[in-house]
């Protein structure tokens, strides 16, 4: 049977994806299934590894059954995901030895902290191109084989796995047969010398992580295995692309050439910027990451990370309940002009780049009596364009590279008023591609170009499409006026924890 389709499985924060391409990129068909955050005590976040499990392999039969292509017209897997939640497991068993720990959780502050009174932060810094911060996976991963019982002595006998989602669901789809994941998952461990191109002894001492816990790495393009026919749909599909979410979004926007950058709303929000094979060391609160590793070499990006974007919206409409859904957002922000001197810092899991305060949290600063929802929920939406206007100045000042347009994907581009506002803000023009499913694309893009059912970057590069160009109408005086306003509100957003 002749292969149609790559199907992209696009593992987020709060739902699983899987997505057919055809042959022209289009779209052929979506299923989705949010599943459950854990949040057992403030500011700690996790997830049910199996529950992952379920809710992919769900929404891939699902996928499936509702356009009754057959899991051998598929030519391949591309696999992409939540980049640092961290899960454990059972080799002999495939269990969790306990939930998965979400990147946004904050639990390991105080490992932070030790790591950084002994001196180690320089060479975390240099040799990961990270910050020492709860965010990545290696204090999570430290953090369960401390906490868990027995955890220790099992991952010393070489009786338990490590990974991030990619692995696990790679590890999953292969019925245990293979563990791996890609340079760009691994350099968002804080145990991966993104330099030499290997697990860092140095680092996983001072984690006191054993590596024979560790993924093989592997480009992101590359047959790792094929799916366990049994399982699969009686196919045994190769498992040909692995990416981290916004790497891959990277990729499905075309950002291929150094200077090329594109900015993901979802429930953060991530700015990356290829540098091609330069390693630019940030002095403005940026982390140097791998972008992928492909056609044998591997490939550098700037990325600024903002933890609560979509979040912030998702916090209005479960926690306020002043939204019954993400969209009434922009229906409710345009019954205002503006925010009334509200701003709202969703620093609800601390605050990402270029700040990095792990003991930041969130704030609603500037209410009067004359506040209403309308100014919340306006003030909400701001945060977005506020947060990626602190990321874009970082990454112009440690580039030099001036953008002439911001390239845009994820969820909350739907939302015009947003992006209206954040072309405003940053002085930019802002462009909105038709497809704004990058991630799940750039995730396929890998996979198909792996098994030859694409045949290169520039064949891809060409079918990018502009849908929608958001032109600057704000003046530049009124645009200082707001954006001084809130980096004040940062300010009082920040240290703000005081217990870990
Ligand atoms: N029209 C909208 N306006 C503002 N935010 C939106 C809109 N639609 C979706 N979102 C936000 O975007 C996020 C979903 O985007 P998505 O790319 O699916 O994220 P993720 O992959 O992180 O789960 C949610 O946090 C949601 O609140
Ligand atoms: O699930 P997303 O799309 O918000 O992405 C999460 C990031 O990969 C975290 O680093």
């Amino acid at each position: 049977m002749s292969k149609k389709y790559v199907m992209a499985l696009d593992q987020g924060t709060t739902s699983c994806r899987a997505i057919l391409f055809d042959k022209d990129s289009n779209i052929v068909a979506v299923a989705q299934k949010e599943f459950t955050q854990i949040y057992p005590k403030a500011g700690w976040v996790e997830h049910n590894a199996d529950e992952i499990w379920s809710t992919q392999y769900g929404v891939i039969a699902e996928l499936l059954a509702k356009t009754g292509v057959s899991a051998e017209e598929i030519a391949s897997i591309g696999i992409t995901n939540q980049r640092e939640t961290t899960v454990v497991w059972e080799k002999a068993t495939g269990k969790p030895v306990y939930n998965a720990i979400v990147w946004q959780c904050r639990r390991t502050t105080a490992i932070c902290d030790e790591l950084k009174a002994r001196g180690l932060e320089q060479a975390f810094r240099t040799k990961t191109g990270l910050v020492v911060d709860a965010y990545f996976s290696g204090t999570k991963a430290k953090w369960i084989l401390d906490n868990v019982e027995g955890a220790r002595e099992k991952a010393e006998k070489g009786e338990l796995l490590f990974g991030t989602m990619d692995t696990w669901l790679i590890w999953k789809l292969t019925a245990g047969k293979v563990h791996v994941t890609d340079y760009s998952n691994a350099s968002r461990t804080l145990m991966y010398n993104i330099r030499e191109l290997k697990w860092d002894e140095e680092l996983l001492a001072a984690l006191n992580v054993p590596a024979s816990m560790l993924p093989e790495v592997k480009p992101s393009s590359e047959v790792y295995g094929c799916t366990d026919a049994e399982l699969f749909f009686g196919h045994a599909v190769p498992i040909a692309g692995a990416a981290g979410d916004q790497q891959a979004a990277l990729f499905g926007q075309a950002c291929y050439a150094p200077g090329m950058a594109k900015n993901t709303y979802g429930t953060g929000c991530f700015m990356l910027m290829n540098t091609g094979s330069e390693l630019y060391d940030s002095k403005n609160g940026l982390l140097t990451t791998i972008a992928w590793g492909i056609e044998g070499k591997v490939e550098y990006a700037l990325e600024g990370s903002i933890f609560i974007a979509g979040a912030a919206i998702q916090w209005l409409r479960d926690g306020l309940k002043l939204i019954e859904a993400a969209p009434d957002s922009e229906y409710f922000a345009g019954k205002v002009d503006d925010t009334d001197g509200v701003y709202m810092v969703p620093a609800f899991a601390g605050l990402g780049a270029p700040y990095w305060d792990m003991r930041a949290r969130g704030a609603i600063v500037g209410l009067t009596r004359g506040t209403t929802k309308a100014h919340i929920v306006r003030a909400a939406l701001e945060a977005l364009a506020y947060q990626t206007k602190d990321v874009l100045g970082a990454m112009e000042a440690d580039s030099n590279i001036k953008l002439q347009a911001l390239k845009v994907d994820g969820g909350a581009v739907a939302n015009n008023l947003l992006m209206q506002f954040q072309a405003d803000i940053l002085g930019v023009p802002v462009d909105r591609p038709r497809i704004i499913e990058t991630t799940a694309l750039g995730a396929a893009y890998l996979a198909g170009l792996a098994v030859g059912f694409w045949s290169s970057k520039e064949e891809l590069a060409k079918r990018w499409q502009l849908d929608n160009r958001f032109e600057v109408e704000m003046a530049e005086e009124k645009r200082a006026k707001l954006y001084g306003g809130w980096k004040r509100a940062v300010t009082r957003s920040m240290d703000w924890e005081t217990e870990d």
